[in-house]
């Protein structure tokens, strides 16, 4: 198997590539660094830079490398910028992965694991989301996760493609240092950052219905994510008839946003007390996996808990900030 990484540059797909790699399968990565850090990628991946819109030089990655499985992770992520520009989001996310369909489809390529998100479901008012519960996404940037799950599902059936859709909940940590996150969009780094800035960390909104009245979330370690992408791709490398899986990626047990910042206090030693602001607009009081399917599927559990995750992405934010 020679699998073909898109989006592997940037922080969970660099994890992905080095899982993958590590593991000793043939990586090639394709990546427009539009979010990548050098450094990253370890000898021995090769890197194309460009982009999955890009359908001639697909077609020469596919070509030059042998490529026999995708993990189509590249793609733009952040909620807020969505709402903002969402012609961009459903050209960027939905016509790259069309392109690679295309791309795909051409090459005779039977595998794919597609990058999908918790963000498929929307705001449902349900204690453990299972993979059966309605997709109501509230954002575009939700909507073309879920709209690319369709249309990686229409096209494997139509091109005999077998395919894993992997909904990602909420990613925290680094396997290494250099591997951490370097962007202050979630918040884990939002606390550091106002660790680091001497303020103390924002809790948005504490009157939610929820135990502490903080808002509840599922913390994967993006190391634990990178070996569901493994598992996944050893699922789709088996002599398995063409199918298709769609799995949540998470641990399963819910973490609440004051439970977090009191675990970041412990791991940084900076226990200041965090103030409480206004509810942030679209937060879902809770949102927390049944993590059961990936089991059977894939026989994958996460295997890091929320300490792993906080401890080593400080570490990262100290590599990358010079700290
Ligand atoms: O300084 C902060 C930062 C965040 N929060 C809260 O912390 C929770 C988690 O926020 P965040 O880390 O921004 O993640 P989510 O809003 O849950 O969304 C993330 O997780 C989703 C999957 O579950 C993905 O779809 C999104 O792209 C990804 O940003 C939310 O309740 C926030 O209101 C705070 O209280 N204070």
């Amino acid at each position: 198997m020679t699998w073909l990484i898109t989006g592997g540059a940037g922080y969970i797909g660099a994890h992905v590539a080095r899982a993958t790699h590590g593991a000793g399968e043939d990586v090639v990565v394709l990546d427009d660094l539009s979010a990548a850090v050098p450094g990253r990628l370890p000898e021995g991946i090769p890197l194309v830079e460009g982009s999955t819109l890009d359908g001639d030089l697909l077609k020469r990655v596919f070509a030059e490398h042998g490529v026999t499985g995708v993990v189509h992770l590249a793609a733009r992520k952040q909620v807020g910028e969505s709402v903002a520009e969402p012609v961009r989001y459903y050209r960027e996310n939905i016509g790259g992965l069309a392109t690679l369909l295309d791309a795909i489809a051409d090459a005779g390529v039977r595998r794919l694991v597609f990058s999908s998100s918790a963000a498929v479901y929307g705001n449902p008012d349900v204690d453990l989301i299972t993979e059966d519960t309605p997709c109501a996404p509230v954002n575009p940037y939700g909507e073309t996760k879920l709209a690319g799950e369709w249309l990686v599902r229409a096209a494997g059936q139509a091109h005999g493609i077998s395919t894993v859709c992997l909904r990602y909940f909420n990613v925290a940590g680094a396997a290494a240092p250099e591997l951490a996150d370097t962007g202050v969009f979630n918040i884990v780094p939002m606390v550091f950052d106002r660790l680091t800035r001497d303020e103390a960390p924002r809790i948005f909104g504490a009157d939610y219905p929820t135990p502490d009245g903080t808002c509840v979330r599922d913390y994967i370690h993006v190391a634990d994510l990178a070996e569901a992408h493994l598992a996944a791709a050893r699922r789709l490398s088996e002599d398995a008839p063409a199918g298709d899986l769609t799995l949540n990626v998470g641990r399963g047990e819910g973490v609440s946003v004051r439970e977090l910042i009191t675990l970041i206090g412990e791991v940084t030693g900076d226990r200041r007390e965090p103030v409480t602001e206004d509810r942030r607009p679209g937060d879902a009081p809770r949102a927390v996996a049944s993590a059961e399917r990936a089991a059977a599927e894939l026989g994958w559990r996460a295997r890091l808990g929320v300490p792993e995750m906080v401890a080593s992405a400080w570490a990262g934010w100290q590599h990358h900030r010079g700290l």
